[in-house]
């Protein structure tokens, strides 16, 4: 470990761990150039045995996806025994530990929530990829409250596009769809749309729709689909979760039809907005690209992202940028020219 965090620390101050998980742990440090706080994902290659497939996976994954409501990979730094990820700082932890705190949420509190998830669910399966694994777990709270996607670990970009079916029963029981937990051929985007609305019972609930210690139990319950909406739920959404948790995939919302839906809009009069906010340039033009008058990063046409230090601190300013901090070097450079 020591010779990557050898390399980690000439570009970063590395704090104390905050999180250790399965097969990672979790520290916080600063991007020494920028001051930009960041999250350090530290796994040990033999510590995760046939799970480093799974790592591959969502680090290729999150170099395609960069959405305002995904979490941000910035660097990546893989030495013989240990992978480095550095991520996005997401100080407010788990929306699963938000829930628990507050015991169940506010149907407004709720719709901010869901209408963020609809939009990072949006752009992830218009980038041609099913999370397949979405749960409270899985959504962390930024330091503006805003939630941030994470683990592509299970996710799958099918070839032949999203509406290619997928086979591997993938994801924790009770967020699966029952045509995943049936080893049928299913189709991601609407599996996931299953995971979503049973996420959404669980932000206005407090609890699973679908529960049992028993593994089989759980099956039975998830696969008939019966679940009952306590006293304090409105209307609207009974019906939401009704068009969410069909059984018959095909019966189900689509991610598009949650955009606009009626529950969706209340108060906002306003779809969800989608589209990412972060332009990703795969290649940047030949021109000087000035990110601020006293920086220049000159890049060559063919520059791919090595998701190494200049990409992290490309990405690191742009993001202090889109803060509206000031953007500086340190030390500060002695004169702009
Ligand atoms: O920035 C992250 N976490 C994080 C940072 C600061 C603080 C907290 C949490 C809460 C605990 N009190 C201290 C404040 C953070 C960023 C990215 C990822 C990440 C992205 N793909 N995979 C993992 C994981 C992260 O963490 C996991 C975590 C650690 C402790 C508890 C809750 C959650």
């Amino acid at each position: 470990e020591q010779r990557g965090v050898d390399e980690l620390r000439k570009y970063y101050e590395v704090y104390e761990t905050i999180g250790s998980g399965g097969f990672a742990k979790v520290k916080l440090g600063r991007h020494i150039l920028t001051g930009e706080k960041v999250a350090i994902k530290i796994m040990n290659k033999k510590d995760l045995g046939e799970d480093l497939p799974r790592v591959k996976v969502e680090i290729e994954a999150m170099k395609n996806l960069s959405h305002q409501h995904v979490c941000r990979l910035y660097q990546v730094i893989e030495t013989s025994t240990h992978i480095f990820m550095v991520l996005e700082y997401c100080p407010g932890g788990e929306l699963f530990d938000y829930i628990v705190a507050k015991d169940r949420l506010s149907e407004e509190e709720t719709r901010v929530f869901f209408r963020q998830i609809a939009s990072a669910m949006a752009y992830v399966h218009s980038q041609g990829y099913a999370h397949r694994d979405l749960k409270p777990e899985n959504l962390l709270i930024d330091e503006n409250r805003n939630l941030k996607l994470i683990d592509f670990g299970l996710c799958a970009k099918p070839k032949g596009g999203l509406s290619y079916e997928l086979m591997t029963c993938c994801g924790s029981p009770a967020y699966a769809a029952p045509e995943l937990i049936q080893g049928k051929a299913y189709i991601g985007s609407e599996a996931d749309v299953w995971s979503m609305g049973v996420l959404l019972f669980a932000l206005l609930c407090g609890y699973l729709p679908f529960d049992d210690e028993n593994c089989m139990a759980l099956y039975r319950k998830i696969a008939r689909g019966r679940y009952d909406n306590p006293r304090w739920l409105s209307p609207g959404s009974v019906l939401l979760l009704n068009q969410m948790l069909q059984v018959d995939p095909k019966r189900r919302l689509s991610v598009r039809q949650l955009l606009d839906h009626p529950w969706v809009m209340k108060d906002y009069n306003s779809p969800v907005e989608w589209y990412s906010r972060q332009p990703v340039y795969t290649h940047i033009q030949k021109p000087k690209y000035v990110i601020d008058e006293c920086l220049n990063i000159e890049t060559e046409l063919t520059l791919t992202w090595r998701y190494d230090q200049t990409t992290a601190t490309y990405l690191l300013l742009l993001s202090k940028k889109q803060k509206g901090k000031p953007v500086r070097l340190r030390p500060e450079p002695a004169v702009c020219e």
